[in-house]
This record gives structure tokens, sequence and C-alpha cells, in this order.
């Protein structure tokens, strides 16, 4: 169970909270505090003070979320990128509905219940009050937070090209909602900001201010979407205030980085949404391309799991045990009728 706290949590490992970065910012700041300053100590908090860093892979269905919480991860993330594959056969591009994610969250969090799970909210399916139903859907799925994101929909990867932003008055009206709708569940709140990508010149001030802006309408932790180099890294995490995430996509448009190389920086969720959805494809690929050609797959056991090695992962062996437990209740019962 969660304890309120009278003030945000004591950060460490990163900047302190610092004094607003331009004049816009000043002014917004006030309009948007969010006036519930009674923040919750939520599980993401915890195993942020406990670790410095929390690594998070991505998963995208049961068994990539057992997957992951039995190779040992403390946390998992629902990857919008990923279920949108996985679900649908589709890109990252707006496709994937807010009630999808919310089943998928069901599902997930059930099969990896011993560990927190932050699902991807993206823009949260709509305005504020479209962000209140995707919120609490998600609390109710089981979810231990989630991100929401600035982009205009329809929405699409954060390293893909082509995006927009809403004005950012308009997403810390977002967050603020969302903050409300949140009321005292264990439930950890990621803005994000995908600004950097709307000008090489002044993107990544924006969504600096932005990111500062939505810690001030009520986020746990801002996630500045896809810096291009690690001289925007640091800038990022000197300048912005509270938690920060960052994304380490193979492929994208960010250098990857080890949690403590990260962890240095000043960043506190490293999440990595594709590698279980990448290397599941890559070996998807391989072994049926083999199996296409060859016919047969017996030169290639070593790239699957074996029927025993499967069977340990969704815990057969427990089945048994209630069958048998429940075949035994069953001779009972006959035995008490007849
Ligand atoms: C994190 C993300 O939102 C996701 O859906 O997994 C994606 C994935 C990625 O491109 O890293 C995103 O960043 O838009
Ligand atoms: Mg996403």
């Amino acid at each position: 169970m969660s304890t309120i706290m009278t003030a945000r949590p004591t950060l460490s490992g990163g900047p302190s909270f610092g004094s607003p970065s331009s004049t816009a910012t000043s002014r917004r700041r006030t309009k948007f505090r969010h006036p519930a300053v009674r923040m919750q100590q939520t599980r993401f908090h915890t195993l942020i003070q406990e670790q410095g860093t929390v690594l998070m892979p991505g998963c995208y269905d049961a068994l990539s979320a057992a997957i992951v919480q039995k190779t040992g991860f403390s946390a998992g993330f629902i990857s919008g990128y990923a279920l949108s594959a996985s679900l649908l056969g589709k890109p990252d591009f707006g496709l994937l509905t807010p009630p999808e994610m919310a089943a998928a969250a069901r599902t997930v969090c059930s099969a990896a219940s011993l560990i927190p799970i932050i699902a991807d909210a993206d823009t949260g399916g709509g305005n504020a009050l479209n962000v209140q139903r995707t919120i609490k859907d998600l609390i109710a799925a089981g979810a231990a937070g989630c991100f929401l994101e600035d982009q205009a929909w329809p929405k699409r990867c954060g390293h893909m090209r082509g995006k927009q932003v809403i004005p950012a008055e308009e997403h810390a009206a977002k967050i603020a909602s969302a903050r409300d709708a949140i009321g005292d569940a264990d439930f950890f709140l990621v803005a994000r900001t995908d600004a950097r990508a709307t000008s090489a010149k002044t993107g990544l001030s924006d969504a600096i201010a932005r990111a500062n802006l939505y810690m001030e309408a009520g986020a746990d932790a801002s996630f500045v979407e896809a810096p291009r180099n690690d001289e925007e890294l640091k800038e990022i995490a000197r300048r912005t205030n509270g938690y920060r995430v960052c994304n380490m996509l193979e492929g994208g448009v960010t250098p990857l980085h080890t949690p403590e190389e990260l962890k240095a920086m000043g960043f506190h969720l490293i999440v990595h949404p594709l590698t279980s959805l990448y290397a599941s494809a890559r070996a998807l690929i391989d072994v049926l391309k083999t199996l296409k050609e060859k016919g047969t797959t017996r030169d290639e056991l070593d790239k699957m799991a074996t029927f025993k090695e499967f069977n340990e992962l969704v815990e057969l062996e427990s089945w048994f045990d209630l069958e048998s437990k429940y075949a035994g209740m069953k001779n009972v019962t006959t035995a008490v009728r007849t």
C-alpha cells in the first residue's frame, strides 16, 4: 500500500529542482501549478529511490511480460509501438486505441503481477476529458503508471519524421487532468514531450521548457523524446526538474547507453521499449526462413526454446498440481452426494 507524501519525494542522483529557464515558462508555471501538493509515494518512486535508475524493458503481451519478470527486471513497460506491431501488425502511427492498450495492460499486469508496469498512453485518446477515461482504465487494468505525450493526433513513433505537437498549455492541462484522475492511486505519471523534433534550432529548448511546465502541472517525471547526442542528453538532465526518463531505442536517433552512464548524466527511468519486439521478430524471421527453405527445424533447435523450457516458463507444473487438487475434491463431492 502506498503512503501519502506531503511534498514531492527527495530526488536522489539528479540535480535539484531549478528555476524556470524562461519568462514564458515562468508565466505558465503560475497558471499550471497543480493544487495537489500531496503527491503519492508510488511503487516507481520507491524503486527509483532504492536503485537510482530503473531499467524497464518493453513488452507487448502476457508472454513477453512474464519473460521480463522471470529474467529479473524490477519493472516493465508496455510499448505502444510494440503493441501496435503485435496486436495489429501495424506501425506506431496512431492506429492503436486506448481501449486496446487497456485490454493489453490487463493481461500483461496479470502475467507479471510481481513487478510494476508502465503503460504507453500515447496522447491519452483526445483532450483532457478523454485523458481521464484513459488513465482510469489503465489503473483498473493494474498498470502502475503511464507515459502521456504532447503529439498532435494522429501521433507517430517518436523517432519517425513528420511529428507535430499540440500547444504546451493544452498538454499541461491534460497532465493536470491526468493527475486529478489518478487521485490517490499508486500510479506514476510521466509527461513526454516530442517538441525536440519540431525545430533543429529551438526544438531542444522548447522541449526542456515543456518538460518543466508539465512537471508543474502534476507529472511525476518528464521524458524529452529523441535527443540527438550526448550533449543534448546532458543539457536535458541539467535543465529539467525532477525525475527524468530516457528512451534507448535500437536504431533510433539517441545514442545507446548503459544505465550507469545514464545515471551519471542524471536520468532515473531507462526504457528499452523495442528490445523484446525486435529480438522476437529477428528470431521468427530467421527460424521460419530456414523452415521454409529446408522443410524441417531439426538443425535449428538451439535457436528455439525447448518444450521443457517453455513449459517451465508458463509454469505448467503448477497447473498439474491444481488439476490434482480439484480432481481429488471431485471424488469427495461425488462421495458426499451418493
Ligand atoms: C517509447 C515508444 O513510445 C513506444 O511506443 O515504445 C516509442 C518507441 C520508440 O520509438 O522508441 C517512441 O519513442 O515513440
Ligand atoms: Mg509509444
